[in-house]
């Protein structure tokens, strides 16, 4: 049994605007939609929880989507928070050993078949699992006047996508204890790590973007209507 937890809390300040980013348009539907179209879609997924911003104006209402339950629940400050809160709004019904897939309402481009690698990587692996891409550009560390300080190492350096997928037991655990060490996490995995365990990288792929700035809408824009 696997469910999806969806942190839709943020108020996109790199994005500016007006209305959150994940609520903006491509290809005809909100960015959400994408996102929790996708993972609803899949056979294995069961249900979600969306983690919202406190009185959203904007959350179309969603109970079901593809016929499987969709949860509303309130997000909190950060990321981590919002994941958190979803875990905790999960019916009791979904057993400690379920699998938990964590997806960005941020990320619309969201294909089956990286969902199929996901599920097969996080179940095979106890420490869980997470989409990634290697990184292939050689890397820059900038000065404090935006001067080129140092090129860095790329070897072995991927970059964290989502889903990120755990059990129930070891998400809620890793959340826990990075909340009471006052660690503010940025993805699921550096609260799994932390415990000591090392998830797998499951090369994504690279067109599973998170949208962050106008320009990233942009491109979403054009590789979500190549979908449709
Ligand atoms: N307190 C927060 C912050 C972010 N998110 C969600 O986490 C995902 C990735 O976060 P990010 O891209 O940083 O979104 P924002 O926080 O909205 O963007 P910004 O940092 O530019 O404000 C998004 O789906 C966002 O809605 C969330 O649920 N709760
Ligand atoms: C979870 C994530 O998408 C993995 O790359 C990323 O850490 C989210 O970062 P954000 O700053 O909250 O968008």
């Amino acid at each position: 049994m696997s469910w999806a937890l969806m942190p839709a809390a943020g108020s996109g300040r790199r994005f500016g605007g007006e209305v959150p980013k994940q609520y903006l348009a491509a290809a005809g539907k909100p960015l959400i939609a994408h996102a929790l179209g996708a993972l609803l879609a899949h056979p294995a997924i069961d249900g979600a929880v969306v983690a919202l911003a406190a009185d959203d104006p904007h959350w179309p209402g969603w109970t079901s989507l593809h016929g499987k339950p969709v949860i509303a629940c309130l997000g909190g400050l950060e990321r981590a928070d919002s994941v958190l809160a979803a875990l905790r709004a999960l019916p009791a019904s979904v057993p400690e050993d379920a699998l938990l897939l964590v997806h960005d309402a941020a990320r619309p481009n969201l294909r089956a078949d990286d969902i199929d690698k996901l599920i097969d990587a996080a179940t095979a692996c106890a420490d869980g699992a997470i989409l990634a891409a290697p990184v292939r550009d050689t890397l820059k560390r900038a000065n404090a006047e935006i001067r080129i300080e140092a090129t860095e190492p790329r070897e072995r350096l991927w970059r964290a996508l989502t889903p990120q997928g755990f059990r129930r037991d070891l998400l809620l655990r890793a959340l826990q204890a990075a909340r009471a060490a006052g660690v503010m996490v940025t993805d699921e995995a550096m609260a799994v790590e932390r415990l000591g365990l090392h998830p797998a990288l499951v090369e994504g792929r690279e067109d599973n973007l998170k949208v962050t700035t106008p320009a990233d809408l942009a491109l979403v824009e054009f590789l979500l209507a190549r979908q449709s």
